[in-house]
């Protein structure tokens, strides 16, 4: 059945399915960017998950056909598409995890940090929608550069007074991802039994893969070892090469933003032992924010359980991203603290 309602000034589109489901539990899934390369097939694989009960798309194009096309689905969320920044606000109302793959990619050529200039205040202006109108959901920020996207939507939602540290986190999932691919793929593994945690920020040199804590464990030679991290770190730039001007990795990364989700949603709804690596607030080392294993739960990051024990090679790959990692925070919080009020 298909609804346009007419609230004051917005004009929303309302899909909604038939199908019940054993689920009792109400659980709105927010995507902003829905329509972009990641935003589409984050949101169809979304729309296959049993425990949300409305998945709301927002973006500034696109969003009636989308949800239009994703609420044919016979799947439980009901899905509702919201388009332009009127609609932000009905949006992102009661959503319990927002999902943020809006902005810019890359093209050959640019770094992660070359986005900053656009993405800012796009991240900036959604997180404050949040702050209004979801101060407790969980947030997951995937749009580049999130070694500083992630600082600007701490320091938004500290200037509204409801920056939760347990609720943020940038999704570096992909890292991880990449990580057990490539790990399975060397060493001839079954890939779903492969899980290499990776730590630090995500951006070149920031990216710190933890071979020598990967399961199952894995040796490799110190430079088939070098050849191999350095690959994970510069898997992005892969893609983006191989795309050509197209854009940047956008279905392994929905696919990975997916993963993230399920176990987030997962452990929001009371299952225990979900581990993802996150780019959270952290106190592991001098950068504010750093990636790690963290064990997830009703309220977000149950347990950060940290760096771990480190290689020497390790080591010295974490010491060589602090400089860059710092910078990228701090680029973050001063863009707040200068352009927001
Ligand atoms: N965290 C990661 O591992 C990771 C991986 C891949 C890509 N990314 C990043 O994700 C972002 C999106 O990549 P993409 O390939 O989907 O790009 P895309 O251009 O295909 O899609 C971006 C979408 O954002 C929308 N958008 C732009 N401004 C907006 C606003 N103010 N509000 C809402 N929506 C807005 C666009 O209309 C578009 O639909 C990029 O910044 C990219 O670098 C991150
Ligand atoms: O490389 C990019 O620009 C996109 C993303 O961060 C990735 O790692 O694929």
């Amino acid at each position: 059945m298909f609804s346009r309602v007419l609230k004051s000034t917005q004009l929303c589109y309302v899909f909604r399915s038939n199908f019940s489901t054993s689920s009792k539990v109400d659980v709105k899934v927010a995507v902003l960017g829905a329509a972009g390369g990641i935003g589409q097939p984050l949101s169809l694989l979304l729309k296959q998950s049993p425990l949300i009960s409305h998945l709301a798309l927002y973006d500034i194009a696109h969003t009636p056909g989308v949800a239009a096309d994703l609420s044919h689905i016979e799947t439980r969320p009901k899905v509702t598409g919201h388009l332009g920044s009127e609609q932000l606000a009905e949006c992102v109302k009661g959503a319990a995890l927002v999902l943020i793959p809006a902005g810019v990619p890359r093209k050959p050529g640019m770094t992660r940090d070359d986005l900053f200039n656009t993405n800012a205040s796009i991240v900036a202006n959604l997180i404050d929608a949040c702050a209004k109108n979801c101060p407790k959901a969980m947030i997951g920020i995937i749009t580049n550069p999130v070694n500083s996207t992630v600082p600007i939507a701490a320091e938004v939602l500290k200037k509204r007074g409801v920056f939760d540290e347990k609720r943020l986190f940038g999704v570096t999932t992909l890292d991880v991802v990449r990580s057990n691919t490539f790990i399975a793929e060397g060493k001839g593994l079954d890939v779903t039994k492969v899980n290499c945690p990776v730590i630090g920020g995500h951006s070149g040199i920031t990216i710190v893969p933890v071979i020598s804590q990967c399961t199952p464990a894995v040796s490799f030679p110190q430079e088939e070892r070098i050849k191999l991290s350095v690959r994970i770190q510069n898997a992005g730039t892969e893609v983006v090469e191989a795309k050509a001007g197209a854009g940047s990795a956008t279905l392994s990364m929905a696919y990975a933003a997916n993963k993230f989700a399920r176990d987030l949603l997962e452990a929001m709804n009371g299952t225990e032992g979900k581990v993802q690596c996150a780019f959270v607030r952290s106190d592991e080392t001098e950068a504010k924010y750093f990636a790690t294993p963290v064990l997830l739960g009703k309220n977000g990051v149950e347990k950060n359980l940290g760096i771990g024990h480190l290689l020497d090679y390790e080591r010295n790959l974490v010491t060589a991203a602090m400089p860059e990692l710092i910078a990228n925070i701090k680029k973050g919080e001063e863009f707040v603290a200068k352009n927001f009020k």
